[in-house]
């Protein structure tokens, strides 16, 4: 089987900064749940940037199904089958309302203004936000742009899910609809957290981003 994503030898070093990523090796295939962990600032975010093209790597590269990344254009392909959720929802919402938030990817998509709301409708419903569809997105509460923000990705039906700690600041009952949203998805992902128990119920495989040179171990969730 081919994966879905494949990440050879890659190694990023922001700006005037140090080495982040060392010759990392990561592949993700159809189905596959994996957790992404490691100390804060080893580069977890990063690797989920480079994956979707918003940063470029200094050596290595990255094949996304089955095609090797060579510049933005191919990003821009490979975009339309992965959801990226970020890790801050302020960098993710940016329409005056939920709705038109929600909206904006299937619309991108060339779905109909009607259809594509509908599909927000309906997504925004999977996800406990029936009735938010009005409401003014900066006013929101940060679990709330948080939940609005991954209903953002799961409105266009992505293959893949890239999702940078979907679960900070959500409360237990929130946290649970997330777990039954991701585990009703056939979709393959990574998901970076710092929860264990969290990972544990939503992922097959964890790897651990130590921040020295990376092959990706898979590690066992402990405590
Ligand atoms: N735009 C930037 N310019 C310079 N350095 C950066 C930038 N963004 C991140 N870094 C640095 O790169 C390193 C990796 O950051 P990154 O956010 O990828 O880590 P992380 O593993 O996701 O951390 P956390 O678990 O705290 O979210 C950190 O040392 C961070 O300070």
């Amino acid at each position: 089987m081919k994966p879905l994503i494949g990440v050879h030898n890659l190694s990023f070093a922001y700006p005037c900064g140090r080495c982040v990523l060392h010759h990392v090796h990561l592949e993700l295939y159809p189905g596959q749940r994996l957790g992404l962990v490691g100390p804060n600032g080893t580069g977890k975010t990063t690797l989920l940037q480079l994956l979707v093209g918003l940063l470029v790597p200094q050596s290595g590269h990255i094949e996304i199904m089955g095609r090797v990344m060579r510049g933005e254009q191919d990003f821009v392909r490979a975009r339309r089958e992965i959801g990226f959720l970020f890790q801050n929802a302020d960098d993710q919402l940016f329409c005056p309302t939920v709705l038109d938030d929600v909206a904006f990817g299937p619309l991108n998509m060339g779905y109909t203004p009607a259809e594509a709301r509908a599909l927000a409708r309906s997504t925004l419903a999977r996800l406990g936000l029936e009735g938010f569809e009005d409401r003014i997105t900066h006013k929101l509460s940060g679990g709330e742009k948080k939940l609005v923000s991954l209903a953002t990705i799961l409105s266009m039906s992505p293959r893949i899910l890239l999702l940078d700690e979907p679960t900070t600041g959500l409360d237990e009952s929130t946290r649970e609809r997330i777990i039954q949203v991701l585990n009703d998805l056939d979709v393959a992902m990574i998901v970076v957290s710092h929860e264990k128990e969290f990972l544990a119920r939503t992922t097959t495989q964890v790897r651990l981003l130590s921040g020295q040179q990376e092959d990706m171990e898979p590690c066992v969730l402990s405590g």
